[in-house]
């Protein structure tokens, strides 16, 4: 397990986010329906309020649906999703999420920061700062189509961060990409988290799930297989599934 979370100077100069109002998260016979199969199926979760929250499973186990759908940018068929009294809808400006590939302007890096600090009328001030968080702050005027997937990958934190999110989603961030750039990345996540930020994030890499996680879910068959603190999660994992998916076995 990680140091606990520190509210203290380094968070004043990184973007600190007051302790979440929007956890608890209760998640109660959620059901996904997509091109006429069963994505999630009854599937129930509990999310406490602080810590990063590792979710693993299978591919097409339903990690990046289940995103979206905590996220407010997907509709379940049927459950209940209740970040702390609110709907998803409600809170999505509250909280950012990050996909594999990122989605970036084909503008510079700097006018990437600024559209989403204007469009929260965030002062550009901050800008600055975040880029240096990030380490791109000498790459500001370069256009943003230019960077290596690394760096991508990091300027688009920095916008998640600019938001200051309650709750950052993360899909797949450090996927294909070099173990150099995976550990700067690692880095961001674990500030943010000692932040305040309650970060949620989905992995293939169990390294990076050791590194980072509080906590497992592990998603099998549209449902939450197993949830446990990543120290007993990592000791033996209760499911067969969950232990074939850790050992690199086939996971049916
Ligand atoms: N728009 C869609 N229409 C039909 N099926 C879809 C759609 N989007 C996703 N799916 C299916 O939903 C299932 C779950 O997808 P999801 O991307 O959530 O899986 P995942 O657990 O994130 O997988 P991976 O680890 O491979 O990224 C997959 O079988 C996928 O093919």
């Amino acid at each position: 397990m990680r140091e606990a979370i520190i509210h203290g100077p380094e968070a004043l100069t990184a973007g600190a986010v007051p302790a979440s109002n929007l956890l608890p998260l209760r998640v109660r016979g959620l059901c996904l329906t997509l091109g006429g199969r069963r994505i999630l199926n009854s599937l129930d979760l509990d999310l406490g309020p602080a810590g990063c929250t590792v979710l693993l499973g299978p591919n097409g186990a339903g990690k990046t649906q289940l995103l979206k759908v905590l996220h407010g940018l997907l509709e379940p068929d049927a459950g209940e999703v209740d970040w702390n009294g609110a709907v998803p809808g409600q809170v999505t400006s509250r909280q950012a999420l990050v996909f594999q590939k990122p989605v970036l302007l084909r503008r510079s890096v700097a006018a990437n920061v600024d559209f989403v600090l204007k469009s929260r009328n965030l002062p550009r001030a901050r800008r600055h700062a975040l880029l240096d968080h990030v380490g791109l702050g000498d790459k500001a005027r370069q256009p943003a189509r230019l960077l290596s997937g690394g760096e991508a990958q990091r300027l688009a934190l920095a916008r998640a961060l600019a938001t200051e999110p309650e709750v950052l989603f993360l899909d797949e961030p450090t996927a294909s990409l070099d173990p150099a750039s995976v550990n700067r990345i690692e880095e961001i996540v674990l500030k943010a988290v000692r932040n305040g930020t309650r970060v949620i994030l989905v992995t293939h890499d169990i390294g990076q799930a050791r590194r980072l996680a509080d906590e497992i879910v592990f998603l099998h068959g549209g449902r939450v297989a197993e949830q446990a603190a990543a120290d007993r999660f990592f000791a033996g994992p209760r499911t067969p599934a969950a232990r074939a998916h850790v050992s690199g076995g086939l996971v049916l």
